[in-house]
Order: structure tokens, then C-alpha cells, then sequence
């Protein structure tokens, strides 16, 4: 075989990253409590502020590794998706304080006095070695982290399960890389870092 494949288009490997992570979630739901284990991987300085996420189906479940920053003293908040194509908000939050319902499925706590975070747990569809990350395509993301970053370092760790793993993400010039990508076998530290 002389012929190389063409790149997968975004589009395209969001519909197989979708069933790729459907298959691990099935497989492993418990990989979320594995993350827990890695946080003093992360490199975090004390008492930061840590954005995580409220997970939709199929996502690496952030929790288990939220409660174990909480319990090191960092602070955690969720995103708010406020304004459709803009940048996320991001809100205080405690593990057990209640949520509202918000666009495309996600849950965030009810408005409050919003909060600049310091690192950022990501989720995502399919990750490669160089940090960049598949999402739904909103590039909700990428929006935040390009502006969180006008004002400093902000360290952006995804979280995956390591099926979700693909050799090249197709980029476009405006992603931005992950520093890590944090999976049930380990902290991945990529060529962004
Ligand atoms: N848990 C979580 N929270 C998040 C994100 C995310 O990917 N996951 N976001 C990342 O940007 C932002 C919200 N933006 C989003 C944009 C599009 C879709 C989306 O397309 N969702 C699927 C349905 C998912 C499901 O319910 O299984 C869809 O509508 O097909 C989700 C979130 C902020 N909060
Ligand atoms: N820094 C930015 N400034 C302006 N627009 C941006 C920026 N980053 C991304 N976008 C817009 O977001 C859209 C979606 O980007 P992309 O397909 O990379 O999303 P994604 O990273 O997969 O999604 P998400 O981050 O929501 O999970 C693009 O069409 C682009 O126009």
C-alpha cells in the first residue's frame, strides 16, 4: 500500500471519539476514583483556585479527583455557559452544593459573584501527545483558556480515559494544547507543557 489515509476531519472523529468513550465509560465506570489518586501528579501550588466540570455522559468523571483538591485546600468552581460562542463563567462551588440546569445539557451553580480560576480540568472527546484536544465543538475551551492566559500561566489538564488517546488531533489555529492529560493508567505530560 503506497496511499496514506487523508486526517480525519474534526467532524468525523467526533463521531468515533464518541463511541470510544462511550465503549470505556461502559467498561470502566469506576476510572473516575483511579484520577483521585494522581493529585499530587498535577504540580498544582498550594490553595489554587481549580475549575472543574460537572460531567455529561460518557465523560471521565472529574469528582473523585475534585474532592481530593478540595480535601489538599484548593478551591473548586464549575463552568457557566452564559452566553452562546462566548467565553465560560466560572462559579464557586463545594462538592454536594446543589446545581441549575443549563444549555446543552450541562449543570452549574446558580449565578454567583464569578471567580478567575487557576488551572482548569478539561473534558474532551480524544486528546494526542501534543495536548491538543477534541471537544463538542462549541470551542468554549479554547475561548477561555485564550483569554484566562492574557493574564498569566493557567495550567489546562484534561481528563480521559486512555482508550480516548488518538495519534493526531486535526488542529486549527486557534486550539490551545493541554499542559497534561490526567487517565485511569496515569498523567500524561504533553509536548505543550
Ligand atoms: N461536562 C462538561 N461541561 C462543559 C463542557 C463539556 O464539554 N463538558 N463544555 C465544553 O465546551 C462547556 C459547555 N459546552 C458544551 C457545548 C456542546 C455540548 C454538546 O454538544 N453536548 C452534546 C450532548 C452531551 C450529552 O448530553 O451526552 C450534544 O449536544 O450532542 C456540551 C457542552 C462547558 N461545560
Ligand atoms: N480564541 C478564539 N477566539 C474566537 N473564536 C474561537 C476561539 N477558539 C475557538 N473559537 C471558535 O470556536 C469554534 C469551535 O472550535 P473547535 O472545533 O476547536 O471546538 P472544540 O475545542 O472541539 O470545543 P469545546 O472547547 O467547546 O469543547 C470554532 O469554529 C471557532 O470559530
Amino acid at each position: 500500500m503506497t496511499e496514506t489515509s487523508p486526517p480525519l476531519t474534526k467532524t468525523r472523529l467526533r463521531q468515533l471519539a464518541r463511541r470510544t468513550r462511550a465503549e470505556a465509560a461502559l467498561r470502566d465506570p469506576g476510572a473516575g476514583r483511579s484520577l483521585a489518586g494522581l493529585v499530587h501528579s498535577l504540580g498544582l501550588a498550594p490553595k489554587m483556585v481549580v475549575a472543574g466540570y460537572w460531567p455529561l455522559k460518557g465523560e471521565m468523571d472529574p469528582l473523585p479527583l475534585m474532592e481530593a483538591l478540595a480535601a489538599e485546600g484548593h478551591l473548586l468552581a464549575l463552568p457557566a455557559v452564559t452566553e452562546t460562542g462566548g467565553t465560560l463563567e466560572f462559579r464557586p462551588w463545594t462538592p454536594g452544593e446543589v446545581l441549575e440546569p443549563g444549555p446543552h445539557g450541562t449543570r452549574h451553580p446558580s449565578a454567583a459573584s464569578p471567580i478567575v480560576p487557576q488551572a482548569l480540568l478539561v473534558p474532551l472527546l480524544a486528546f494526542d501527545r501534543r495536548g491538543f484536544r477534541l471537544g463538542y465543538g462549541g470551542g468554549y475551551y479554547d475561548r477561555t483558556l485564550s483569554d484566562l492566559r492574557r493574564r498569566g500561566a493557567v495550567p489546562a489538564i484534561g481528563l480521559a480515559f486512555a482508550a480516548q488517546e488518538v495519534e493526531r488531533v486535526p488542529t486549527d489555529p486557534w486550539d490551545i494544547a493541554l499542559d497534561l492529560v490526567a487517565t485511569e493508567l496515569g498523567v500524561i505530560v504533553t509536548a505543550a507543557k
